[in-house]
């Protein structure tokens, strides 16, 4: 950052009252010229700030510019292969090892050496050189030593909790049983069913229950965050699941990887492909009887490639419906636990007046009912606050959100 130039001194000449006229004058001559000196001091130094605004606008301009494109667009992953002079680099685009010539952004170009993983934009230009945080790998991955859920605090589908305590739980607890009768366990599970009811929830009541780390990764984000990390991602995730045994590895909208394949085949297509192959290729060399244990979800079961529902890979699908009238009051029994709520409220009807209603739509009508006591200045909730958050959430969701129509809604 430049310093800003001293002010020049400001001219000044003591003249003598007594002195001759033609000496005044003479005198009063230098100091007009020191004057016109000084001012032309000062506009240079004007004109040079003027001009340093300028590159300061110009510069804030590009950053803003350059701002808004990494935040509005994809960026592909590319590694840089050599560095050459003129702010121009090569480098490698991942996924589809394409080399390409092109040119690093001066706010960058500095940090860019041979080996970087760097984010290019469209036409290739360098954005960003990926360091600890910005790594996608950091992003997109969620791990918990201990989730802090508990069986007991699911609701109305007991059976789901069996099967996947049966499937999950059990070869990691008790492995010597399958050794003992001889068979695999499931190698991986499949939960699916319409959003909110519950399958992040038996996949971290899992991990809790057997002291494994929760590693969880959203499928959308496998492909959409950085184009060409997918499959890189997915080794991570592995690797990952390897160094921290025992664990759980639980895959988010699996369907966002696992589509069935389409007749285009766009450069996007290719890398869900390469994305999903890689996944079976992990699954396959797969340790069914290890202590890595291996969790998907999905609402949209009808979209799935039937390739990774084969033996040895999601080998036990299980169906997470939405709960019926006992399970609604189940659950919303556990989501007012810890509220205090009044004599008069009457579950059995709120369970008959939820049809439709998931697990996540429960919790937050048990809020909503909270904040209508709030509200209210009361600090117990009423039958009468149930009502009304029932019928505020009625009106707010009318259009799509609670539907019992099915659940291949997004
Ligand atoms: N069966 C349930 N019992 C108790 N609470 C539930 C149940 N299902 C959902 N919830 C509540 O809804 C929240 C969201 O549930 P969760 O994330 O497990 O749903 P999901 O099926 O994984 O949804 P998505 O498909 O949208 O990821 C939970 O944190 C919990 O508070």
């Amino acid at each position: 950052m430049s310093r800003s130039p001293s002010l020049p001194e400001r001219p000044h000449r003591d003249i003598d009252p007594d002195l001759p006229d033609d000496e005044r004058l003479e005198a009063l001559r230098d100091h007009f010229d020191d004057i016109v000196d000084v001012h032309e001091q000062l506009s240079d130094q004007l004109d040079e700030a003027e001009k340093r605004r300028e590159q300061l606008r110009e510069k804030v301009d590009r950053v803003e510019r350059e701002n808004e494109t990494l935040k509005s667009s994809s960026l592909y992953i590319a590694t840089v292969e050599d560095v050459m002079a003129d702010d121009e680099v090569v480098v490698k685009q991942h996924g589809n090892n394409q080399e390409v010539l092109t040119e690093v952004s001066p706010r960058v170009a500095d940090r860019v050496e041979p080996g970087d993983r760097v984010a290019v934009n469209d036409s290739f230009a360098i954005q960003t050189v990926l360091d600890a945080e910005t790594d996608a790998r950091a992003q997109s991955m969620e791990i918990t030593e201990k989730p802090e859920v508990g069986y007991e605090d699911i609701g109305g589908i007991d059976e789901q909790v069996r099967e996947v305590r049966e499937a999950v739980e059990q070869p990691l607890s008790e492995p010597e049983v399958f050794d003992e009768v001889g068979i695999e366990p499931p190698s991986g599970v499949l939960l699916y069913g319409p959003p909110g009811t519950g399958k992040t929830m038996l996949a971290k009541a899992v991990a809790n229950k057997t002291d494994a780390t929760f590693i969880k990764m959203a499928g959308s984000e496998l492909v959409r965050k950085f184009i060409g990390e997918g499959s890189r991602l997915v080794r991570d995730l592995f690797e990952m699941a390897r160094e921290r045994e025992p664990a759980i590895i639980f895959i988010d909208e699996i369907d966002a990887i696992a589509t069935t394949r389409s007749e285009s085949k766009t450069s996007g297509d290719a890398e869900v492909q390469r994305t999903m192959m890689q996944l079976l290729s992990e699954m396959d060399g797969f340790e069914a009887r290890g202590e890595i244990r291996i969790i998907a979800a999905t609402n949209r079961f009808d979209m799935l490639d039937r390739a990774i529902l084969r033996p040895g890979r999601f080998d036990r699908l299980i169906e997470v419906p939405e709960p019926d009238r006992d399970g609604r009051e189940q659950i919303l029994e556990i989501h007012t636990r810890d509220m205090n709520i009044a004599d008069g409220v009457d579950f059995d009807a709120l369970a008959d007046d939820t049809e439709g209603y998931s697990g996540a739509d429960i919790e937050s009508l048990a809020t909503e009912a909270g904040m209508f006591a709030i509200r209210n200045e009361r600090n117990e909730v009423t039958h009468q606050d149930f009502v009304e958050a029932l019928e505020k959430i009625e009106n707010d969701d009318s259009s799509d959100v609670i539907s019992s129509a099915g659940y291949f809604y997004q």
